[in-house]
């Protein structure tokens, strides 16, 4: 499973995207202009692709350099020293497996196992696996990466559950898919998950399907039994090795951070969301918690599926449904491509008219920007039913209005902003911060009349 951009296959950050132009504002409104340019581009702050994409990338790649498959070695392989007093692994059993293996168990602080990461021997070139067995009070995690990562791997948070408000159904066409129970309002929060597995990109990318297939099958038998069952439990679309293949099906390419940070991230309840191009659900994985959420962008009925988007929303017809064919391999049906021809070529029009005005209001040398423009790119966005994506418009719209000197508009487009901000990228978000301060005063905002005064 993957998202996209709308432009580019490379992981970018739109709240730091948004800081660079806050700044740069200050020294150069030229600057601004082109930094503009390219970030009201982006539909999302977590770019993925699926690993079906990296998989075929992968022929493009020169032949690994990266060593066989190794027998255990003497020693641990991993640098375990770097966690302190990690204990052996001894006494991993989890919670779980115990409640599974019809023991009781009282679930207390004390009889829980420890989350620490523990290395082992099983290693493919320089990834290895790394285990958690005690994560989120004995769920477990397991991942497939470089030693240097351990400290982030330490970093991610178990998740907040939130109550089921979705049942898992047929969808004619589509296998499982998530159908919602009862109404849910715009910002209410569908599931939230921690990843179950992680693998570092390179891993799937480098190393040969021969000696990365026994390192998948390893990997998983290190996760509790109800977990292992829940990832053995997913959809695998294209066949051959399982654990691949759910790989392939199920995986959101997730950023830790750094150079080495490329990973993807499998969330065994994220995965039954089917896709559709218009979605009633935004997800994101915030900062290095990692953990998973999925709201609702618009009011959802009881009975209605629940989906997000594995696509970039804002490509034509044609290119979504090829992208949905190439890395998913489902032909796309969702209510958007399923349009009538001619319906279809107005959406599509729409689609190019806005980046059209985007562009221009991109650009601070552009002449043309007025309120019937800003007012155009908010209907455009409705027409097309963008709500999972419509904060870049709103912070856009917002920060034009006060360029333009209209202190009321631009308060009520910062609030709006705000607060699609914070369905489509959570609370943390830097532009959320962003936009409260130009709510609460537009007239002290560096943007203020800024147009007007050229
Ligand atoms: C992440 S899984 C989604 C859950 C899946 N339906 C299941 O039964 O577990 C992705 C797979 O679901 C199917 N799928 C998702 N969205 C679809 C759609 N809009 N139309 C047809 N098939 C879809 C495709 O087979 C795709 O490879």
């Amino acid at each position: 499973m993957g998202h996209e951009t709308r432009n580019s296959p490379t992981y970018l950050d739109l709240d730091h995207n948004l800081n660079i132009i806050l700044s740069a504002m200050l020294r150069s409104l030229e600057y601004l202009a082109e930094i503009f340019k390219s970030t009201m581009r982006l539909s999302h702050p977590l770019l993925l692709a699926s690993c079906a994409s990296a998989i075929q990338h992968r022929a493009l790649l020169k032949p690994a350099d990266s060593c066989l498959w190794r027998p255990p070695p003497p020693r641990l392989a991993c640098a375990i020293d770097e966690w302190g007093d990690n204990p052996s692994g001894a006494n991993t059993t989890t919670a779980f497996q115990k409640k599974a293996s019809g023991r009781s168990q009282q679930r207390t602080h004390e009889t829980l196992p420890p989350s620490k990461w523990e290395a082992t021997h099983h290693c493919a070139g320089p990834y290895c696996i790394f285990t958690n067995p005690g994560f989120a009070h004995g769920r477990g995690m397991v991942a497939i990466t470089t030693s240097p990562t351990l400290p982030k791997l330490r970093a991610i948070e178990p998740s907040r559950p939130v109550p089921a408000s979705y049942h898992l159904s047929l969808v004619p066409g589509k296998g499982l898919g998530m159908i919602a129970n009862q109404t849910l309002s715009r910002g209410a929060v569908v599931t939230t998950e921690s990843p179950a597995v992680l693998i570092h990109r390179g891993f799937l990318e480098t190393i040969p399907a021969a000696e990365q297939h026994p390192l998948l099958d390893q990997a998983i038998t290190h996760l509790p039994p109800p977990l292992r069952a829940a990832f053995l439990a997913q959809m695998g679309h294209f066949g051959g090795h399982r654990v691949a293949d759910i790989l392939a099906t199920n995986s959101f390419q997730m950023d830790l951070g750094g150079a080495d940070g490329h990973h993807y991230g499998n969330f065994p309840a994220v995965s039954r969301f089917n896709h559709d191009c218009r979605p009633n659900v935004a997800f994101r994985v915030a900062g290095g918690g990692l953990v998973h959420t999925t709201t609702v962008v618009r009011d959802v009925a009881p009975g209605e599926e629940l989906a997000i988007s594995y696509l970039d929303s804002f490509e034509s017809r044609e290119r979504r449904r090829q992208r949905a064919k190439m890395a998913w391999g489902f032909e796309c049906a969702c209510s958007q491509c399923s349009l009538g021809e001619e319906a279809v070529r107005r959406s599509d029009a729409r689609l190019e008219e806005i980046r059209r005005v985007e562009g221009v209001l991109g650009d601070f040398q552009s002449t043309g920007v007025d309120a019937a423009l800003l007012r155009k790119l908010v209907k455009l966005y409705r027409d097309e039913r963008l709500d999972a994506g419509v904060a870049g418009a709103y912070t856009l719209v917002a920060l034009s209005y006060n360029m333009l000197g209209d202190a009321r508009l631009a308060v009520k487009y910062a609030k709006l902003a705000r607060e699609a901000v914070i369905i489509e990228r959570g609370p943390e978000a830097g532009d959320a911060e962003a936009m409260r301060e130009l709510a609460e005063a537009p007239k002290e905002h560096f943007t203020w009349k800024a147009r007007v005064q050229r």
